[in-house]
């Protein structure tokens, strides 16, 4: 077969044209091409192997057990009774012989057969592609997002916020402190360095609130801090009792993000306390936000302590998805928004009943219950006790899937308690910790009460038994045994007695999580195949249009290259009959992988000044493309060995 069709001007060309040149580099490869061609034949392996420019001689490679190779296995010729040299005459079988490249190999009957049965039983095609979401996704997946080349918008849109959050800065105008170069008139008039410049504080500070918006540059092994609560009045944590702020970080070494908890103002009274931020360090759980490592600092211009926990981008807290939504009544909020403002009692209990429209899905709640019973068990079996599970210390991620099915719970700030209220005078510092572990079981139960009411108001001691008949009435009564048995005595001994209580909605959750797993995968898949098509394009961006190569300058516009001109142009460039840009993704997709398969569909080239049209199969193409890049990355790899000697 040709492999270069003309079917217009194939004698017209003119000397030295574009094509003329293409086709003149593609002569020396004919000869080696059909004498490749001629060499496949149906007959015994062994012949006519090595197609392509590289082709070398077949010899044949022994393997590890020096028999012949599989590839050569079937048989070339009746059985014989002629052994090969020193065979023993006593060996009766029937021996059959093959010669390969002029070696003659001789082997037995059922080493043929088990030769012949050694054949792959499927053979997969040597390229990849596109394909459709298996069964069991597609049926869900049609109902939200039609079949596209690429990631959901869903997912597309939370990996994009995460990276987004990731690379969030603090703004300069709401923290003065953060850059420099906006404090320029009060820094001092002698800057040596840039680490002087870093540890720069403001000399007269008016007052506490411009203090906490200042933001060093760099403290302890991170920089780059970033603000992750708006600027305002600093107050104090209702779960800690101090001033606390958070940061998004990035650690000096690593370049990696981190979170850091400064609490203010707190000067530590020992060093003790650090056992125990080890003992943290080492639990791991995905259901947990690691800590890893504290330090005192001056850097914010008084006595802090930090805690650095990993950073969860776009992470929110349990506290603002669940119960941070005003009470909505026939289209009026709820007066009595804020739960520390005191109301009367049926003022109360009316709010906790309207939270009724809005409840959360049980699915959801158990899915908590799992992610969150596990995380205490993790910590309970390392010795440790969480003693922080508050709606505004658990963070959730994940949100791309139905709910339930990717919502993750972290618990944060672990560690923060254990330092705070840590007794320098103990002898056992852990002689609290079984207490505090029962009270992660009560918090627990109390978390799921309000959960199940949405309303943190259901915890109330008053409002217990409202609380407990909206469970009754909206959810199944496992749900509201296990609430009462965390609650009520006999609690549990332990995490491991509430184990029992959750039962076979395990095996849902798994069920649930192995899903998404593999929704995720055929998410993936397209990228990887997009992935594939972006490196292939890459590649033909080195290639097309370059300037010059090893000091030629028409190197682009001739030979392979000008086919691959002419096809970038096929792919991207196509117009309509009207003349107007042709757009279609499909075309572009099937081009790009044709050409990756090297397929040996035909495609029909234009010169730009249509007066020339090659046709040409995808298979050329890719052998154009191969040679092309390979002469470009040889050429990288001659510059970077002269720079070398
Ligand atoms: N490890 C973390 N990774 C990512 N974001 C975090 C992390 N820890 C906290 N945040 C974010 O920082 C913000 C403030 O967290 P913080 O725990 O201080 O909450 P808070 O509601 O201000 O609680 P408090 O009343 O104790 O001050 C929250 O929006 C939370 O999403």
């Amino acid at each position: 077969m040709d492999n270069v069709f003309i079917p217009f001007s194939s004698s017209g060309l003119p000397q030295g044209s574009k094509l003329s040149t293409y086709l003149t580099s593609r002569v020396p490869d004919r000869p080696e091409l059909s004498s490749a061609l001629s060499g496949l034949t149906l007959s015994p392996a062994g012949k006519g192997r090595g197609l392509g420019p590289s082709a070398r001689p077949f010899t044949p490679e022994s393997t590890a057990n020096g028999s012949p190779p599989q590839s050569a296995a079937a048989p070339a010729g009746p059985a014989t009774a002629a052994g090969p040299p020193g065979q023993e005459a006593a060996d009766a079988a029937p021996l059959f012989e093959e010669n390969v490249g002029g070696t003659t190999y001789y082997f037995r009957a059922e080493d043929a057969a088990v030769q012949k049965s050694a054949e792959p039983p499927t053979i997969t095609p040597p390229y990849t592609a596109y394909v459709a979401p298996p069964a069991r996704l597609s049926d869900a997946q049609a109902a939200t997002h039609p079949a596209s080349f690429f990631v959901s918008d869903q997912l597309r849109e939370a990996i994009l916020r995460q990276q987004h959050v990731l690379l969030m800065q603090a703004n300069p105008q709401a923290f003065p402190g953060a850059c420099p170069s906006t404090r320029s008139e009060d820094l001092p008039t002698e800057v040596d360095n840039y680490h002087e410049l870093c540890l720069y504080l403001p000399t007269e500070v008016d007052n506490y609130h411009e203090l906490c918006l200042y933001l060093p540059t760099e403290v302890d092994n991170y920089h780059e801090l970033c603000p992750l609560e708006p600027p305002g009045q600093p107050h104090k944590s209702s779960t800690f009792g101090y001033v606390t702020s958070a940061y998004k970080a990035t650690n000096t070494k690593s370049g990696q993000c981190y979170c850091l908890r400064r609490i203010h103002g707190l000067r530590l009274s020992g060093t003790k306390c650090l056992q125990l931020v080890a003992l943290w360090s080492k639990v791991n759980h995905s259901n947990l936000v690691t800590l890893r490592e504290l330090f005192t600092t001056k850097s914010f211009g008084d006595n802090s302590v930090v805690m650095v926990y990993d950073f969860l981008p776009a992470a929110e807290t349990l506290m603002a998805r669940h119960f941070s939504q005003p009470p909505q009544l026939n289209g009026f909020a709820d007066p009595f928004q804020d739960p520390s403002i005191p109301r009367p009692y049926s003022a109360q209990k009316n709010a906790v009943l309207r939270q009724q429209n809005a409840l959360i899905p049980e699915p959801l709640i158990w899915s908590y219950v799992i992610q969150l019973t596990g995380a205490l068990r993790q910590v309970h079996s390392s010795g440790l006790a969480c003693r922080v599970l508050d709606p505004s210390k658990i963070l959730v991620t994940g949100e791309y899937a139905s709910p339930g099915g990717s919502d993750r719970l972290h618990i944060n700030c672990c560690g923060v308690l254990d330092v705070l209220l840590f007794d320098n005078n103990a002898t056992n510092p852990l002689a609290m910790v079984p207490h505090y572990q029962q009270e992660d079981l009560v918090s627990l139960g109390k978390l799921l009460l309000a959960l199940s009411c949405n309303s943190l108001l259901a915890v109330q001691r008053d409002n217990f038994s409202t609380s407990i008949s909206i469970v009754e009435r909206h959810y199944s009564a496992d749900l509201k045994a296990l609430i009462m048995s965390l609650l009520m005595p006999p609690r549990p001994r332990t995490i491991e007695d509430v184990m029992p209580l959750i039962g076979a909605r395990f095996y849902q959750q798994l069920d649930t999580s192995g899903r998404l797993a593999e929704r995720l995968e055929d998410e993936l898949g397209r990228e990887v195949q997009n992935g594939r098509l972006f490196r292939l394009l890459a590649k033909m961006s080195a290639i097309t249009e370059r300037p010059e190569l090893n000091l030629e300058p028409s190197w682009a516009e001739t030979g392979d290259r000008y086919m691959l001109k002419l096809f970038r142009d096929y792919v991207f460039h196509a117009v309509t009959d009207e003349g107007r840009p042709f757009l279609d993704m499909a075309h572009v997709v099937q081009c790009l992988n044709k050409l990756d398969a090297g397929s040996s569909d035909k495609i029909c080239l234009m010169s730009r000044d249509m007066q020339n049209v090659l046709v040409a199969t995808y298979a050329e193409l890719k052998q154009c493309f191969q040679r092309s890049f390979q002469e470009v990355f040889e050429e990288t790899l001659a510059k970077e060995d002269a720079a070398a000697s």
